[in-house]
């Protein structure tokens, strides 16, 4: 797939088709892996997506084949109506880690994007000022990572990953390390961003309040070998509030993944809240 040619200002969320993707691991070993069942997921052009599901069920190698980095086993994956064959490279991605390079400025951290995709330096570093200035973050643009908080480095990375405007942003877990305040802060930094230009969003996260909180579209997974076990349509107003999970229908939502979780042995013994009518 080749870079999109259109200027940061009017580029939008690219559509994201995922037909019958499956992926195990090892098939010409004596053990393959059966590491995800036959998925379907039809993605409109800037919906936000969360998938959610137990650890080890496939979230990420689902991601990776998205972005063209692992290779699938059968299906086919198009974004922006193109197959995947290859990496993709309009694409934004985020870890749990935040990946800086130690030696460089956060600044330069998120410049690199433009080094690396020998995009135009000067309306790179100026959408990079907006977003620092916007995150209030604008202080810490000449520190180097070290010299900032576990949250700062975060969202310094969540900088990194938007700065080239790209049609799709892919979130495995990225706010997994941080603190449950900081991680509410860049929550409503991110869904403030996003709701900006609208990319395409894949965002993984064992968090049911995240994906909620985030979410037009959350597809629930079963435990290894994953499959899609719900498809939940979060019809909430945005921007969403940050104690959205004391609302009746914040509950609703919650407590209807929550009994899939049961249901499949991921969770136990633990007393579910009951939704509010
Ligand atoms: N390269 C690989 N070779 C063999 N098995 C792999 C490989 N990559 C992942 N797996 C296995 O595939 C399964 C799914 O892994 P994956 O990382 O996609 O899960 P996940 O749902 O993202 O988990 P977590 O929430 O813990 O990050 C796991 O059992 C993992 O050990």
């Amino acid at each position: 797939m080749t870079a999109r040619t259109t200027t940061a200002a009017t580029r939008t969320g690219a559509p994201i088709s995922i037909e019958s993707v499956s992926k195990t691991f090892g098939l010409d070993s004596p053990n393959p892996f059966e590491a995800l069942k036959p998925v379907d997921m039809n993605i409109k052009p800037g919906e936000f997506i969360s998938i959610v599901g137990p650890s080890g069920c496939g979230k990420s190698t689902l991601m990776l084949m998205v972005a063209g980095l692992l290779d699938r086993t059968t299906g086919d994956i198009r974004v922006g109506g193109e197959v995947v064959k290859r990496p993709i490279t309009d694409v934004g991605i985020a870890f749990q880690d935040h990946l800086l390079l130690e030696f460089r400025t956060a600044i330069d951290n998120v410049m690199l994007q433009a080094t690396i995709r020998g995009l135009p330096e000067r309306e790179i570093r100026s959408r990079a000022e907006q977003l620092f200035e916007r995150l209030r973050l604008t202080k810490a643009m000449k520190k180097y990572p070290r010299q900032l908080s576990g949250g700062m480095r975060q969202r310094v990375s969540l900088i990194r990953t938007l700065v080239h405007n790209p049609s799709v942003l892919m979130l495995d877990e990225p706010f997994g390390a941080l603190d449950a305040l900081t991680r509410l802060q860049v929550r409503t930094d991110l869904e403030a961003l996003w709701m900006e230009r609208r990319p395409t969003v894949l965002f993984i996260t064992h968090s049911v309040e995240e994906a909620v909180g985030l979410s037009d579209r959350i597809f629930v997974m079963s435990p290894s070998p994953g499959e899609i076990v719900d498809e939940i349509v979060v019809d909430l107003p945005r921007p969403r509030p940050i104690a959205l999970g004391e609302s009746p229908e914040f509950g609703k939502y919650a407590d209807r993944i929550y009994q899939h979780f049961e249901r499949l042995g991921v969770l136990h013994g633990i007393e579910l809240p009951k939704a509010q009518s």
